[in-house]
């Protein structure tokens, strides 16, 4: 049997890892968890997708087990804000786009939709977040939404076979140092072995593969399977294994970040319960409220702007509070390993590959992957075909996401620096190019986005297209020989909808300080 399993890194891949592989096999995987002392983690992966309560329920954690202890708070979805114009927002939410008689709500708003407001008119959620609101109500209620959270069928599903099923109406921003902490505990607890030290030298086999890791103050680390969590270093994949790495910065030039945490009297403040982006000359910064805390950061290319010029349009951005904080500069590798598993190495998180941050996917990444992970868990026989699919299936997703991501930028409406006007003219994958050129007959539906499974839906994509306003979309002409009543009453049953929820749910800030 194999059933040796040795992690490098403790920041959130290694230990969200090392707590599922003990959640799923308990004493009959031996594993050993590496982690330097002198090596920083990342630690500003802050927002996260819905997906991510499969992960928590999965370790039978629920949200007062862990939420106050990493000060997080509810993310209903992204706010765009100066995508298309200085002044202009939209909501990317999570929430199932309503159909009527067979067409997407977004496709009837475009032929009549009640005000200029897609995002309000369809989604009962852009109103909430406007208002601040929570989704559950102080006795822990969730809203009304076409989920039941206790269904028997939505237990122990994971991301993928959930899709399309049912949407939840909230994701988790939180303090990613905080979670590793707590994951430490609960992994621990559990009989993982931690060891703090630094990996000095992978050594290899006749047949390259891994046979130990030599470390400063622990001798030899032996193992069946090694999972590589050392962030952009990818030190035993990328490194010691030479696997390549396959950069998407021609077409998401995005490679630099500096970040700022700053803490605010968030009682005084209020939570917006959402993560915001604000368009900025050659990027955009990210705004995260937290209890006691807001997380933002500026993403930007290197090539526009210098670190310098970066920090000061942020700290002008935030304002004094951030006067006494110190910024946290990061380059980004951008882009994914050709292969995550090779040999008897796994990498996982940042060290696998990795996207800007714009729609918070980093974490979504490694939850993907743990997840597959467990699925094509190998045997003593290192059955390639396994290995095959696990690969398919991560370079799918990160791929897929790329696309998703691409398409913000070239939806864009604005074009007032050099940095938007050349969103406009950059390469981008042709398999996006030949979709926009249907999507701008047809609204994209499930036929027409990326064809594998990569966490978003096509409602996502319909999102950001309207949202964006650089590209022309119309309506289906069969909506023009079609009754419009049935839409109208959709479109009133989401104000009505939309009224009561707002009159009746608390403060997201009043929510977590009960929760406390
Ligand atoms: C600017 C930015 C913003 C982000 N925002 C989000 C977000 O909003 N949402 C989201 O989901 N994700 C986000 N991410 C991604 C998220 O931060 C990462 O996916 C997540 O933190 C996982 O990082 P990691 O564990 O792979 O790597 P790291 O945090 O870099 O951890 C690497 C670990 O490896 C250890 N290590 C390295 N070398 C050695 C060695 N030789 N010996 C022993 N140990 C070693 C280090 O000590 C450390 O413990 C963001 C990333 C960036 C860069
Ligand atoms: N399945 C993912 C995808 C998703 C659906 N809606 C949103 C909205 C946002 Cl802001 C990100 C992601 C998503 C999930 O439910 O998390």
């Amino acid at each position: 049997m194999l059933d040796r399993v040795v992690i490098v890194g403790g920041g959130t891949a290694g230990w969200m890892t090392a707590s599922y592989l003990k959640a799923a096999f308990e004493d009959r995987v031996d594993i050993t968890l590496v982690e330097s002392g002198n090596i920083s983690t990342v630690g500003v992966g802050e927002a996260t997708f819905s997906d991510i309560r499969h992960f928590f329920e999965f370790l039978g954690l629920k949200e007062k087990d862990w939420m106050p202890a990493c000060n997080a708070t509810y993310k209903l979805a992204v706010r765009f804000e100066d995508w298309r114009e200085p002044g202009h927002y939209f909501y990317h939410p999570f929430e199932q786009m309503r159909s009527v008689n067979g067409f997407p709500l977004t496709d009837w708003w475009l032929k009549q939709g009640p005000t200029s407001r897609f995002d309000k008119d369809c989604f009962v959620m852009a109103s909430v977040i406007d208002a601040g609101l929570s989704p559950r109500h102080l006795d822990g209620a969730l809203i009304d939404q076409p989920f039941d959270e206790g269904a028997d069928e939505m237990q122990g599903l994971t991301m993928s076979e959930h899709q399309g099923k049912t949407q939840f109406p909230y994701a988790y921003q939180f303090e990613a140092a905080l979670l590793a902490k707590y994951l430490t505990q609960y992994a621990t607890d559990r009989g993982v072995k931690r060891i703090v030290d630094d990996v000095q030298d992978v050594r290899l086999d006749d047949r390259g593969w891994i046979s130990g890791l030599r470390t400063a103050e622990h001798g030899e680390l032996t193992g069946d399977l090694f999972i590589d969590c050392t962030g952009f270093r990818g030190l035993l994949l990328n490194k010691a294994l030479e696997e390549p790495f396959i950069s998407y910065q021609d077409t998401l030039p995005n490679d630099s970040a500096v970040a700022l945490q700053v803490p605010m009297d968030m009682a005084k403040r209020g939570v917006l319960p959402c993560t915001t982006a604000t368009a900025q000359d050659a990027g955009w910064i990210w705004t995260i409220p937290l209890m006691g805390r807001v997380g933002t950061g500026y993403v930007y290319a290197k090539d526009y702007l210098s670190p310098e010029e970066a920090e000061r349009t942020l700290r002008a951005f935030v304002g004094p509070a951030a006067a006494d904080v110190e910024a946290n500069h990061i380059r980004m590798r951008i882009g994914r390993s050709r292969n995550s598993w090779s040999r008897n190495c796994v990498a996982v998180g940042l060290a696998s590959g990795f996207v800007e941050p714009l729609e918070s996917t980093g974490i979504f990444f490694i939850h993907h992957a743990i997840e597959q992970l467990v699925k094509y868990f190998p045997a003593q026989d290192w059955n390639p075909v396994r290995r095959d699919l696990y690969n398919r299936a991560v370079a799918h997703v990160m791929d897929g996401v790329r696309e998703f991501l691409v398409l913000h930028y070239v939806a864009a409406k604005r074009t007032d620096t050099q940095y938007w006007r050349d969103t406009k003219t950059r390469k981008i994958p042709d398999s996006l190019a030949e979709r926009l050129e249907l999507w701008k007959a047809q609204l994209p539906d499930s036929e027409t986005v990326f064809p594998y499974y990569h966490g978003l839906p096509p409602y996502s994509y319909m999102s950001v297209l309207l949202g964006m306003g650089g590209i022309e979309v119309a309506h289906s002409p069969a909506l023009d020989l079609s009754d419009g009543a049935a839409a109208e009453r959709e479109f009133a049953q989401i104000r009505e909808k939309t009224e009561r929820l707002v009159a009746t749910l608390p403060k997201a800030y009043d929510y977590f300080a009960r929760m406390r």
